[in-house]
């Protein structure tokens, strides 16, 4: 289906004639009557024509009811940790208050009605509490809370299936950066959008998501960053993106936190303006924080709700709000931005201009504006009105919302290695690898052959490039694994938190693409190496060897995933792997043989020994000298071969580790990875 312009009238006739066409492919009635709107419905709506009302009108209004929000957080620094815990413990039972942790209340009693079509802006100055308001009403803040926050009367914000009829935008871009802009909505629509609608109606949605936000020019650019090392679209596009991901899925309710922060005055009119918009023509409710909105934005908004350190100073129409801090003795300065006055109003500052044009502090602890508002307090649009209790049965097309279990691994898949494109066969990546692969190549040259292993050094040569094979395989691929989570972390929590798929499905999905870097780079490389240095040559000794390689850079990969998944945060991560690393390397059995008896155990856990073991038994068995007793060195190289005389238990270990290390990943995921 083409996107036709807003201006051309053409197109709800080719609306209309795709809902025919709709109707005779037979899906579902449901996903018709979203998109059947005509320009009929657009007129009577009475708006401007931009490009918003070739948007889907969302199934159901939504009323948003808050009422006496109060929310507190702990008033001293809460350091995690035993030491920390047990400190804290012991001062509070010393001044008799244990288990009470003191508090402070960020918000004061927050009430009001945000009605179906409305934009509502909530002004404040910094640290006034907005993210703090917006994040609740999103149901993704865990602070402390009293009071309640209905929509339609009856779904919370936190309840896991209405999450998913909120759109909720945060201050920060949460993208994949190594993404087009395409990309990155058509994955969202193929993740969110419900899995009756035909694969061709997302990509149309999102074109149209791309219409509407006028990002359409940019599809096909990198979203970029730091991550990626790529300049990719501007800050104003990338906030657009983000909000075309949570139109996608037309959401009844739209949250967003600071979408014009960063944006010129244009461009932040331009969103705001599209924003609005999609309230009046789908009957959307939206709410969003604004920092500092120009006098047009200012004029655009329907309510404003006006914070000030965590009270609510005004909340109702924008239009009404100048007239009511008049008559409370606030006066603004004629000629002023509305907007530019209410915050200094909230911060403090509201006296009148004095020599140069400074203005003084009326009250720096808004005890005079609290009191002059509770003096006469404003009557606040929706506190009478009386909507009706609806009590919707959940619909068959509801349930299935969202992809399938497959489709979502899938899609969690191909997304992830889309995202790496760029970092993981890059020149730096693959270059470190086989320049090292050809150097160990040139430096073991051939000393592999049956004629070198003759001697115990010419072994113990060999012994020691086994050894340095899977150590250096396994550590590149340890180091490159632990940035797997605590990289993905705000994505997977943001997609979590709005229900997009299960832990499993991320789990899997995620897993899946590492595959190719796991196995590609270490077949090259082992490849290069046995060839360059003349291991056995043998078909079934080269093919063996390979699997103990894969198996075992498979077990370091989960190693990794398992520290990265568990610590989440890179710095502490790369830590506990050189840790890990260096301790599975010393007790691998190389450098040292005879391991104190109370520290022996830490030998079992070394998969470094038991790859090295296999490779030995593949490479060495019967191909080296008889040892003298009392040649340690010589001894050293027997030892793979000692503990078992298969070669079996070696790689059945080494799975057993693999699967241990993947369930921890798991587990660690599906227990560590929440928003704090
Ligand atoms: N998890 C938390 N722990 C401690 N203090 C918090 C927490 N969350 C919010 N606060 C405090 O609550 C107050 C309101 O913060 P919030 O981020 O909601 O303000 P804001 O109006 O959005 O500010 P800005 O415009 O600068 O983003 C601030 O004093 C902040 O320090």
């Amino acid at each position: 289906m083409t996107i036709v312009t807003a201006d051309s009238t053409s197109y709800s006739l080719s609306f209309e004639v795709e809902n025919e066409m709709r109707k005779e492919s037979q899906r579902s009635a449901s996903l018709e009557e979203e998109w059947n709107f005509t320009h009929k419905d657009v007129e009577n709506d009475n708006v401007t024509r931009s490009n918003s009302i070739i948007m889907p009108k969302p199934k159901e209004p939504m009323h948003l009811t808050f009422n006496d929000v109060c929310t507190y957080v702990p008033a001293e620094l809460q350091v995690p940790g035993i030491v920390n815990t047990v400190k804290k413990l012991a001062k509070a039972c010393a001044k008799g208050d244990a288990g009470k942790v003191p508090e402070r209340q960020i918000l004061h009693s927050i009430t009001g009605v945000v009605n179906p079509g409305e934009v509502v802006a909530i002004m404040g100055p910094s640290g006034s509490g907005k993210t703090t308001f917006i994040s609740l009403l999103a149901g993704r803040n865990h602070l402390r809370t009293t009071g309640e926050i209905l929509y339609n009367d009856q779904h919370k914000p936190t309840d896991k299936a209405f999450k998913r009829q909120l759109g909720y935008v945060s201050q920060e871009d949460v993208l994949f950066e190594g993404l087009t802009v395409f990309e990155t909505l058509y994955y969202t629509a193929v993740l969110r959008l419900p899995r009756a609608m035909t694969n061709e109606d997302k990509r149309e949605r999102v074109s149209i998501i791309l219409e509407v936000l006028g990002i359409a020019h940019v599809k096909d650019s990198i979203v970029g960053g730091i991550r990626v090392g790529r300049r990719g679209i501007s800050g104003g596009e990338k906030k657009r993106v983000a909000v075309g991901q949570e139109l996608l899925y037309n959401p009844s309710v739209i949250l967003l936190d600071e979408p014009t922060s960063g944006l010129d005055s244009t461009t932040s009119l331009n969103l705001i303006h599209t924003l609005h918009d999609l309230a009046q023509a789908g009957n959307r409710t939206i709410v969003t924080t604004i920092h500092q909105p120009s006098s047009r934005i200012y004029q655009m908004l329907d309510k404003l709700l006006l914070m000030g350190q965590g009270h609510l100073l005004f909340y109702g129409d924008a239009s009404a709000a100048t007239d009511y801090f008049a008559t409370i003795g606030y006066t603004m300065p004629y000629g002023m931005n509305p907007a530019d006055y209410f915050l200094d109003v909230a911060s403090g500052w509201s006296g009148e201009a004095k020599d140069c044009g400074k203005l003084v502090v009326r009250d720096p602890q808004l005890k005079v504006l609290l009191g002059a508002l509770a003096a006469n307090p404003h009557r606040r649009p929706g506190d009478d009105l009386g909507h009706t209790m609806k009590n919707p049965k959940e619909s068959e097309e509801e349930k299935l919302q969202g992809a399938s279990y497959v489709t979502q691994m899938y899609v969690i898949c191909v997304r992830s290695m889309k995202d790496r494109r760029f970092e993981r066969f890059s020149v730096d990546a693959l270059g470190t690898v086989f320049f090292m692969a050809v150097l160990c190549g040139i430096l073991w040259w051939q000393k592999g052959v049956g004629a070198n292993l003759a001697t115990v050094t010419g072994a113990s040569d060999v012994a020691a490039l086994l050894f340095f094979l899977i150590s250096f395989l396994s550590f590149n691929l340890l180091f490159t694994s632990i940035f797997t989570f605590p990289n993905e972390k705000t994505m997977l929590l943001k997609e979590r938190e709005a229900g997009v798929y299960p832990i499993s499905a991320f789990f899997f999905g995620r897993s899946a693409a590492d595959v190719p870097l796991d196995t590609t780079i270490p077949i090259c490389v082992t490849t290069i190496i046995y060839l360059m240095v003349g291991l056995k040559p043998d078909v079934v000794a080269f093919l063996l060897t390979m699997v103990v390689v894969l198996i075992t850079c498979f077990t370091a990969a989960s190693l990794g995933l398992l520290i990265g998944a568990a610590c989440l945060n890179l710095k502490r991560a790369q830590s506990v792997a050189t840790v890990v690393m260096l301790t599975l390397m010393l007790t691998g059995g190389f450098f040292v043989q005879n391991i104190p008896v109370w520290l022996s155990w830490i030998a079992y856990l070394s998969y470094i020994a038991y790859a090295w073991e296999g490779l030995i038994h593949i490479q060495l068995q019967g191909r080296i000298p008889e040892c003298p007793a009392t040649d340690d060195s010589c001894a050293m190289l027997t030892m793979g071969a000692v503990k078992f005389d298969t070669l079996g238990p070696q790689i059945g270990i080494l799975l057993l580790m693999l699967v241990v290390f993947r369930a921890g990943v798991y587990l660690a995921l599906r227990f560590g990875a929440k928003s704090r």
